[in-house]
């Protein structure tokens, strides 16, 4: 089995055992009655008309405590502190990590930084079934995570609807070229690049430029993983990425906020301009 695979084998698990305590019906309704979603895609930058969008490089900004090819990155004592030092240093978005066998995280690391916050939140784990949305909405989520490699195309086109339905969107991740062609047949607005293969979870950074040209201009494009500091950034900006996701390199610093205000402004000044 591919380390994907074992993941959503074990994630798999996890979800029926919350379906146990809050079943569909529950966790339906308190998705229907969570606050209105805040607006992701604007806040990446997207924008319908090509002529309102801007040159800024955006960060998405992961509370991220562990990883199947690091193993522990930080420790993470308050994650709400955390998230508090992305916003002042600007994260368009910050990204919570759910996942608890591999990743360490839960639910309540995503609620505490849903009190502590006003910024859009990706709820990051492997959303593989219906069930996962309206509990990503529940708590609060902004934006949640499609990994194509996982979907069959009939299930991603289902997610993405049901994401929308609920006033959220997805960040849609692909790692081939063929995963974003599907992306792209699916109708994701949010294309990430992950630069890290999550079958083998080799990085080869040169995967984003080769990818990235193949998405269509009305799309927001994400480079995620492998920012090791302002040489990736610059390099991933002048390549096309609109936004980056950074875990381990915004974990580990001393000081995340000067490091995502470094991250964004070095971005932005080597982003060229908008393509039409
Ligand atoms: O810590 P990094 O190398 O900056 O990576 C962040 C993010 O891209 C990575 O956590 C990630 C990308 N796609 C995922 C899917 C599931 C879990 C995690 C991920």
């Amino acid at each position: 089995m591919s380390v994907l695979a074992e993941i959503i084998a074990g994630v798999r698990e996890d979800l029926e055992q919350r379906r146990a305590v809050v079943g569909d019906a529950d966790i339906v309704s308190a998705a229907a009655d969570a606050p209105p979603a805040r607006d992701a895609f604007r806040a990446l930058g997207g924008a319908t008309a090509p002529a309102d969008r801007d040159s800024r490089l955006r960060v998405i900004s992961e509370v991220k405590r562990k990883s199947p090819s690091k193993g522990a990155l930080a420790d993470i004592p308050e994650p709400a502190e955390l998230a508090r030092q992305y916003a002042a240093g600007g994260a368009a978005v910050i990204s919570v990590l759910t996942e608890r066998r591999r990743f360490g995280g839960s639910l309540e690391d995503f609620d505490a930084v849903r009190a502590a916050v006003d910024v859009p939140l990706l709820r990051k784990d492997f959303t593989v079934e219906p069930y996962q949305i309206h509990e990503a909405r529940a708590h609060g989520a902004d934006l949640v995570l499609l990994i194509v490699a996982a979907l069959e195309d009939t299930e991603l086109v289902q997610l993405l609807e049901l994401t929308r339905s609920l006033g959220m969107e997805a960040l849609v991740e692909a790692h081939t070229e063929e995963e974003v062609d599907r992306a792209v047949a699916a109708g994701a607005r949010i294309i990430g690049v992950n630069v890290r293969n999550l079958k083998t979870l080799e990085v080869d950074r040169s995967t984003f430029s080769r990818l990235a040209d193949r998405i269509p201009s009305h799309a927001v494009i994400v480079a995620e993983s492998g920012v090791r500091g302002i040489d990736d950034v610059v390099s991933f900006a002048e390549r096309g990425a609109d936004a980056i996701l950074v875990g381990e390199a915004l974990v580990k610093d001393q000081d995340p906020t000067a490091a995502v205000a470094a991250f964004s402004e070095a971005g932005s000044a080597a982003k060229p301009p908008r393509r039409n």
